[in-house]
């Protein structure tokens, strides 16, 4: 699915008021629809609702939903923020349609805020795509009260107050408990510091014309669903034999972080590569070839921490390197001498660390090197940003300067590459929030990887696995108890769901 900023939503609307064509106003009657449809579904028809409307076209769909729900015999009352300027055509359409059905209208005109009565849901349509600046006075005033009501709320389109392609840290919004949207996610749903506004997000099919995303193909943030992930994922062979895979290479763990090293390996080989050897100090020889039998271990010359690189590096497809290696200065050193290998690369955890402390390294990245950093080592990687909108931006412009893939990790994780618009993750769950999970990422991207998956594809086919086989976990799992060690246990149940055929 595709994710548009409101310039793009706002031209995609135009684009099937012209082309398919359709009227503005029945545009309007088919988002109110879909939304009152919902309502429905939800079984929700036996509650009373307070509908909050603007004076725009945000306003003017609250108008349509409050009649429809009206039509289905819901008690509703309308509150209409007055400006004293007339509402948009499409509002003044909708206004009078709304007269017809006896729907009683309160115009809010001042802070003598009608109290909502308990139990009532708030359907809120003040202000949807067309917010052009932080809400103020009043209309601030009227949205504290919305959220200290204590009623649920219902967010039409987008929670009010909030803007679609930018940041609206420290702002007034509306705090929703779902969010009913229109066609496609916006920018504004992927970012984890909205996740407080949006609540559950809806995504409506208000049936916009689909030429206009053919033509602006590549203008777009995507989100990777399932019938991409099924588009990138390379089916195997009766023929296939481990040679197809590839040897990869994992440098990992150090004295007392030897779990990290554990996890990578056994998440590598359950991702499908052909070989695996984990290079690894002494101490942790009898632990990886005790817990993880399928893996070759090439061993250090020291007893504590990788400090070495081993001989025969030729026979190694890909390398992964971070999980557990820690900071002693030796494995520092080593840095400069994994890169110089020119292998394809993913480089997660300490390794991240190592680099941030020495930036020049960055120049010295293999082309299409994987980074998988979360966001504060993206911070210290690539500077400190002031919200998710910046820190996302920055990761397009450092995988384009650095010609790599930035893994961003996060509630929907981003993914940036030199040439493309950027990916976000939908699977996952708050489970994943357990020191180890990276690790499983690592030993997941190396793995694909291997398997000549290509740098963007391995790390979006990756960060889906390790998302959806997080969620399969969850059957058997509370959020408190998922650990890193069930997503690798379950990542056999991601792959089934993208290699199972669909029943259409
Ligand atoms: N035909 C279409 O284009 C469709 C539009 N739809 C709805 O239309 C919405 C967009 O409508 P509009 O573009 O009219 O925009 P809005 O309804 O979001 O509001 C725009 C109005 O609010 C004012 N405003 C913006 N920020 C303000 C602030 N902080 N304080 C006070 N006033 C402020 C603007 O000056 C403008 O008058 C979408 O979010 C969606 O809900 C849907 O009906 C689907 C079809
Ligand atoms: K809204």
């Amino acid at each position: 699915m595709q994710i548009l900023s409101a310039e793009q939503i706002r031209e995609w609307d135009a684009y099937t008021i012209a082309h398919e064509p359709v009227a503005s106003v029945d545009l309007m009657e088919r988002a109110a629809e879909a939304c009152a449809e919902w309502i429905e579904k939800k079984g929700w028809l036996h509650f009373d609702y307070s509908v909050y409307c603007g004076k725009g076209n945000n306003g003017g769909d609250g108008l349509a939903i409050a009649r429809m729900l009206s039509q289905r015999g819901c008690k509703i009352t309308v509150h209409i923020l007055e400006f004293g300027h007339k509402g948009t055509d499409d509002f003044q359409v909708n206004l009078e349609r709304l007269h017809e059905c006896n729907v009683p209208i309160v115009f809010i005109q001042d802070n003598g805020f009608h109290p909502t009565p308990k139990g009532n849901i708030i359907i809120d349509a003040l202000f949807g795509s067309g917010l052009n600046r932080p809400l103020e006075g009043i209309v601030a005033d009227l949205v504290d009260f919305m959220n200290n009501s204590g009623n649920k709320i219902v967010s039409i389109d987008i929670p009010s107050g909030l803007f679609t392609d930018k940041s609206s840290k420290g702002n007034t919004v509306v705090k929703a408990a779902h969010t009913l949207s229109f066609q496609v996610y916006k920018t504004a749903f992927v970012m984890a510091e909205n996740g407080q506004y949006t609540g559950q997000i809806e995504i409506l099919d208000i049936g916009l014309h689909k030429d206009y995303l053919e033509q602006h193909k590549g203008a777009f943030f995507q989100m990777t669903d399932e019938t991409f992930i099924r588009s990138i994922y390379k089916k195997r062979t009766s023929f296939s034999h481990k040679g197809n895979f590839g040897h990869a290479l994992l440098m990992a763990g150090s004295y007392g972080k030897m779990g990290a090293a554990v996890m990578a390996a056994k998440a590598c080989l359950r991702s499908g590569v052909g070989l695996l050897t984990v290079h690894l100090p002494k101490c942790g020889v009898d632990i990886m070839q005790t817990s993880t039998h399928e893996a070759m271990v090439s061993i250090d010359k020291d007893e504590h921490c990788i400090i070495s690189i081993p001989d025969d590096i030729s026979k190694y497809n890909v390398i992964g390197v971070g999980p557990g290696i820690g900071l002693e200065n030796e494995t520092k050193s080593l840095l400069p001498a994994i890169l110089q290998l020119k292998k394809p690369l993913v480089i997660d955890a300490d390794a991240l660390n190592i680099i941030a402390e020495n930036k020049a390294l960055l120049q010295q990245l293999p082309a299409q090197t994987i980074l998988t950093p979360h966001p504060k080592e993206f911070d210290r990687l690539f500077g400190e940003s002031p919200n998710d909108f910046v820190r996302m931006e920055k990761a397009q412009h450092a995988a384009s300067k650095h010609n790599c893939v930035i893994v961003l990790k996060g509630h929907n994780t981003f993914m940036a590459a030199p040439g493309a618009k950027g990916f976000f993750n939908n699977t996952g769950n708050p489970g994943m929030a357990t020191g180890g999970s990276g690790d499983v990422l690592t030993g997941i991207i190396t793995g694909l990887l291997a398997q000549k998956y290509s740098a963007l594809n391995a790390a979006i086919l990756g960060v889906y696995l390790h998302g959806l086989s997080a969620d399969m976990a969850l059957q058997f799992n509370s959020f408190e108890t998922l650990l890193p060690s069930d997503i690798i246990k379950y990542l056999y149940r991601g792959f089934k769901s993208i290699i199972t055929e669909k029943k259409e």
